[in-house]
């Protein structure tokens, strides 16, 4: 049977080339990896490995059946195994990630779920994981049946084994980062176990052989949007399984691999900047159908745990009717709460007596003004009701009955999703960052740029930042010369300034631009570093130019609007005085002729009067003439 599976899985089978993957490579170089190693446990020795076929070609490597030859002397064993050989890497990565195998294989000791692995090995400076060998995947099965997809309680059944697995290793701290159907492996009792366990784990800061790899940390079409550049938009984190489970789950119900036929750039499109979502086949058991939109969640704080995840299955699995409203295939649209938060978001935080509490800001704003709840004590929770508890705010009598939605734990003044700065900064991550979890013992997790996975500390690391929301304006510091991503110039060479669109999240502000003109292909967003940036408004802008600058950030169209309406208003102006100006002129002429006429006529009435005369007395005569005139 297991040569059948084999034989089926072969897409570009080298039977030759294994001797010579073998034995080719320099056994003095293996011998210096070897010695240089801390390899007790999981360390198997080249030698007693021999490749047999190649099953199959990932993006990490190739996986070949083998045989595994043991002997003490009194007894001989061949093991038939796995063996997931990894591209080349350079010696020194190579042995930073044979010590991370180590702590991998200790951690996967006794886990159920997961794929046997037997130890680790290094062939033709290739690093070898040596794991059980399983007679196929889901993916196998999926490919052998006419229809390409899984029943509902098959997909129920698997999707309960493998949350179980997943949930094993995020206890223990692992990540998998490549959950798919492919990577579902079967037992002999038709459990699903997950094969290639860690993998790219294994690879997280290690520079990979190909720039077409770098920006992968998984299978295109099953990776999270922060999974694409952690160190930039993510971080990664448990829930970013929760969107490469998601994603397998719907591939296992319908037989459609998400994203398929589309380019690895497509993908990256769709997913990162557009934001968009898998589809979700509709008429699912409604606690599924749940757990899929919240997997699809942009924002990984928003998603089901791995928990979460396993309930809501075996829920429906539970449930009699789960395959009768299993109709067709839709979009759906994900709930939240009214301050915009999902229930999986808020249910990572669960509120006890004696906890301080605040109330919680709508998702989307910074303000904090106008709050219920500015500080206050949960001193009861409301048994009549649930998801009420008793918060005593200082001045109030009695305690309030707030609905824990609406509250959020405030420990040693922080809260997670505050806006923090590290005491103490650390030139390889920015020093600005978002809290994402503070426990009671003051131990905090915070997202930074530059961290491809959480930070870890203690509250008394750091200090309140100043925070951000979307719409507001930014600029970089004015002492900011190089800054960590490019930052478009106005015109005239200074720093221009732009509006937050979106915040990762690890603080990254996604800026746009709306007071440049961008053409075709130039991209109209830039990352940047809350470090190195500062606020911009009315109020802190001085002076009626800065002021009127700032106006112009707000659409590229006020300049040239305010030059129009500027040309406009000179012109009415001009026409106007040019009118006056006529008016005037031929008032002047008028009373200019006027003034002759009257001047014959006192020139009549003075012409027996000296010229020398002084004017008040021409004046007199100059009016009796007038007067003499008019009469
Ligand atoms: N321990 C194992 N036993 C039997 N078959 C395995 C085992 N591990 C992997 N395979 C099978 O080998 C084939 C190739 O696996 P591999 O994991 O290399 O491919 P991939 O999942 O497409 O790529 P990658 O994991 O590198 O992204 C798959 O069909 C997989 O089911």
């Amino acid at each position: 049977m297991a040569e059948k599976v084999i034989a089926a899985n072969l897409p570009t089978a080298e039977p030759a080339a294994f001797e010579y993957e073998l034995f080719e490579g320099d056994p003095d170089h293996l011998r210096t990896v070897v010695a240089t190693t801390n390899h007790s446990t999981p360390w198997i020795d080249p030698t007693t490995m021999k490749l047999r076929h190649r099953i199959g070609r990932g993006l990490f490597g190739d996986v070949w059946l083998a045989t595994h030859h043991q002997s003490n002397g009194d007894y001989e064993e061949h093991h038939e195994v796995a063996v997931k050989m990894l591209h080349t890497a350079k010696e020194d990565h190579v042995r930073a990630m044979l010590d991370k195998f180590e702590d991998l294989f200790t951690k996967c000791q006794g886990i159920e779920g997961v794929c046997w692995l037997h130890g680790v090995s290094v062939l033709n400076g290739k690093i070898c994981i040596i794991m059980k060998f399983y007679e196929g995947s889901v993916g196998d099965k999926m490919a052998h049946l006419k229809a390409g997809k899984l029943s509902l309680p098959e997909v129920l059944r698997y999707g309960v084994d493998l949350a179980q697995g997943v949930m094993e290793l995020h206890s223990k701290g692992i990540l998998v980062l490549n959950l798919k159907p492919c990577n579902f492996l079967l037992d002999e009792k038709d459990r699903a176990v997950l094969g290639d366990i860690g993998i790219p784990s294994l690879l997280l800061g290690i520079p990979l052989p190909s720039s077409d790899l770098t920006r992968r940390l998984g299978t295109p079409n099953y990776m999270a949007p922060e999974q694409w550049e952690p160190d930039e938009t993510g971080p990664i984190s448990f829930e970013t399984d929760s969107w490469g489970f998601g994603c397998s789950i719907v591939e296992m119900l319908t037989g459609l691999q998400p994203w398929f036929g589309m380019s690895v750039d497509e993908i990256y499109n769709s997913v990162v900047r557009r934001q968009e979502k898998p589809t979700i086949p509709i008429g699912l058991p409604p606690p599924v159908e749940n757990i899929l939109l919240g997997c699809f969640e942009y924002d990984f704080r928003s998603r089901p745990l791995m928990t979460d995840i396993l309930q809501a299955f075996k829920s429906a699995q539970n449930a009699d009717d789960s395959e009768a409203g299993w109709r067709e295939i839709g979009s759906r649209v994900g709930k939240t709460g009214s301050l915009g938060y999902t229930k999986w978001f808020l249910s990572k935080d669960q509120l006890q007596v004696g906890d301080a509490v605040r109330s919680r800001k709508p998702s989307k704003s910074c303000k904090l003004e106008n709050m219920d709840v500015p500080e206050g004590v949960i001193v009861g929770l409301d048994t009549d009701r649930d998801g009420f508890v008793l918060v005593r705010v200082h001045g109030i009598h009695d305690p309030l009955r707030i609905h824990v939605s609406k509250l959020e734990r405030v420990t040693h003044g922080l809260a997670a999703g505050d806006w923090v700065r590290l005491k103490e900064e650390d030139k390889k991550h920015s020093s600005v960052g978002i809290l994402h979890s503070i426990d009671r013992d003051g131990s905090i997790t915070v997202g930074f740029i530059g961290m491809e996975t959480l930070w870890k500390g203690s509250s008394s690391d750091l200090q309140m930042a100043e925070s951000y929301c979307v719409g507001q304006f930014v600029r970089l510091k004015a002492n900011v010369l190089t800054p960590r991503f490019k930052w478009p110039r106005k015109r005239e060479g200074t720093w221009a300034t732009g509006r937050i669109s979106w915040i990762s999240p690890n603080g990254c502000l996604i800026v746009k631009f709306p007071g440049l003109l961008t053409f075709g292909d130039e991209s109209s967003s830039f990352m940047a570093d809350p470090a190195e940036l500062e606020m911009v408004t009315f109020d802190t802008c001085p002076g009626i130019v800065k002021k009127y600058q700032h106006l112009e950030d707000f659409h590229w169209s006020v300049r040239p609007l305010v030059i129009a309406v500027g040309l406009f208003t000179a012109m009415k102006l001009g026409a106007f005085v040019g009118k006056k100006i006529g008016r005037s002129t031929a008032k002047k002429q008028h009373e200019k002729e006027n003034h002759s006429e009257r001047q014959q006529q006192v020139d009549v009435g003075a012409a027996s009067n000296p010229a020398w005369l002084p004017p008040p007395v021409a004046n007199m005569l100059f009016r009796e003439g007038v007067s003499a005139g008019a009469q």
